[in-house]
């Protein structure tokens, strides 16, 4: 599958959660958590911390595995802010495109 696929296929579960909650699901559970947009953005700042400390320790496989852990939870905080995905996406195309 495509980076951009994946991207938008996680974007579209993530949005069926917030339509949708349930109790089993862990993207229910951050984005009704009684903390509120917090609960992500506490989890985007840990994934962060555990990113750099695999890629500090050049642990390729540790960083893979904190880099979709920081990814996904950075998609949750997206939502969570009322952010659409499409709007950052287009700020980088903008960007690109000078
Ligand atoms: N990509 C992910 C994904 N990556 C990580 N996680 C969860 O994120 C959590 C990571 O938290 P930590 O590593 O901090 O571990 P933890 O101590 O259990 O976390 P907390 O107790 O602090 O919440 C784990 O519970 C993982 O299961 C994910 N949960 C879901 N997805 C995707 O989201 C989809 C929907 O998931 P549900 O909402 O659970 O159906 C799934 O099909 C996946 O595609």
């Amino acid at each position: 599958m495509q980076e951009r696929e994946v991207l938008g296929e996680l974007w579209d579960v993530i949005g069926e959660r917030a339509e949708n909650p349930s109790a089993e699901s862990y993207v229910s559970r951050i984005l009704t958590h009684r903390k509120g947009v917090d609960k992500a953005l506490e989890k985007v700042g840990e994934e962060a911390v555990e990113f750099i400390i695999a890629a500090k320790n050049g642990d390729d496989a540790r960083t893979v595995s904190e880099g979709a852990d920081l990814l996904f939870h950075f998609l949750l905080a997206l939502k969570a802010a009322n952010i659409d995905l499409a709007d950052v996406l287009a700020e980088l195309e903008e960007r690109r495109r000078g």
